[in-house]
């Protein structure tokens, strides 16, 4: 069987081959599917490696990530996240450049809010009516960002259809079962930044994270992290463990949605991200990650899966309209 990428805590995540569900015999198929739904149902996450997604598009989606985040504020202020429905678009950090960090009051602020230090750049399916991308200027060093960003969505979603082949073959249902569910994309990449930012910090506010706990809203959720660390997922004891980067592997955790559509046999699992520890140095060093979050289509009405109750009275929810279920939740949020 496969090797754990992460055993801590009661916390078991399996690092799973997905070329053998993909490529595989039809036993490699079916042993993987069904390793890729306990992985879901028994810690909510697990590591994919062999992904079609090669190390090649992986780095230049990254650099080209770090690229934006280069512009000035007011030239990533003029992408500016507007609304939930929207869900496009920049989010600046919680709060100022820590090199400012002198006045007793600023420390005083920054230990009261303990913001996020993270900035957020949002894109969405392209084409959704009503809904452009907020895409930024291309010149100098940004040409190009619009096509490597759009064929990376795509690459993503195409990825994300095959998970969730794999997890009906997993629950022994029709192995397109969810195709319909997800076939038009209303999913978003989020590129994140986590910029350096002064120790001094972390020391003022010991509580201070990088990512606050949360779990994801949608089906899943694909991400790509860089080799910094500071991703911790809770284990069913309650603790926090590290879900260490490991290279060319994409980390996939369930969502609340998949959760619910699930009828909870599938679990939405508690995350954070903060600063690992390091001895050199006054200032912590920056971190990028990539999260594709996936939904099943927005117009879609979710109710449980067959397979996952015996009667209707084990229905533990109504059924919901997915694109209603993300706005609620961003609306809480933001
Ligand atoms: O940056 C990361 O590694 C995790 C980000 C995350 O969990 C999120 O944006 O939902
Ligand atoms: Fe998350």
């Amino acid at each position: 069987m496969e090797k754990a990428a992460v055993q801590q805590d009661g916390l078991l995540i399996p690092l799973i081959d997905f070329s053998k569900f993909l490529n595989g015999t039809e036993a490699q198929k079916l042993e993987t599917a069904q390793a890729i739904l306990k992985g879901f149902q028994t810690a909510g996450f697990i590591y994919l490696k062999n992904i079609p997604i090669t190390p090649e598009t992986r780095a230049h989606v990254f650099g080209t990530s770090a690229k934006l985040f280069k512009l000035s504020q007011e030239e990533k202020m003029a992408c500016a996240w507007t609304t939930p429905q929207a869900n496009r678009g920049y989010s600046e950090p919680g709060r100022e450049k820590v090199s400012l960090l002198t006045e007793a009051d600023e420390v005083e602020k920054v230990r009261a809010a303990a913001p996020d230090i993270k900035e957020s750049f949002e894109i969405g399916r392209e084409n959704e009516p009503g809904h452009p991308n907020q895409w930024p200027v291309e010149k100098g060093e940004l040409v190009g960002f619009k096509d490597t960003m759009t064929k990376f969505f795509d690459d993503c979603n195409a990825l994300q259809v095959e998970v969730m082949r794999a997890i009906a073959v997993g629950m022994g249902i029709d192995p397109g079962y969810f195709d319909s569910y997800v076939d038009v994309g209303d999913n978003t990449l989020r590129l994140l930044h986590y910029p350096a930012v002064d120790k001094k910090v972390f020391q003022i506010n010991p509580g201070q994270v990088r990512a606050g706990e949360h779990s994801d809203y949608g089906s899943i959720t694909l991400l790509f992290q860089d080799q910094r660390g500071g991703l911790q997922v809770k284990s069913p004891n309650g603790q926090f463990v590290d879900a260490t980067p490991i290279e060319d592997t994409c980390v996939v955790n369930a969502g609340d949605l998949l959760m619910r559509w699930s009828n909870d046999t599938i679990k939405s699992t508690i995350h954070r991200v903060v600063e690992p520890p390091q001895a050199e140095g006054d200032v912590h060093p920056p971190r990028y990650s990539i999260a594709y979050f996936c939904n099943p289509n927005f117009k879609n009405f979710i109710e449980a899966i067959p397979g996952t109750y015996a009667t209707e009275a084990e229905k533990k929810y109504p059924g919901i309209n997915s694109g209603e279920y993300l706005v609620q939740r961003l609306t809480a949020t933001y």
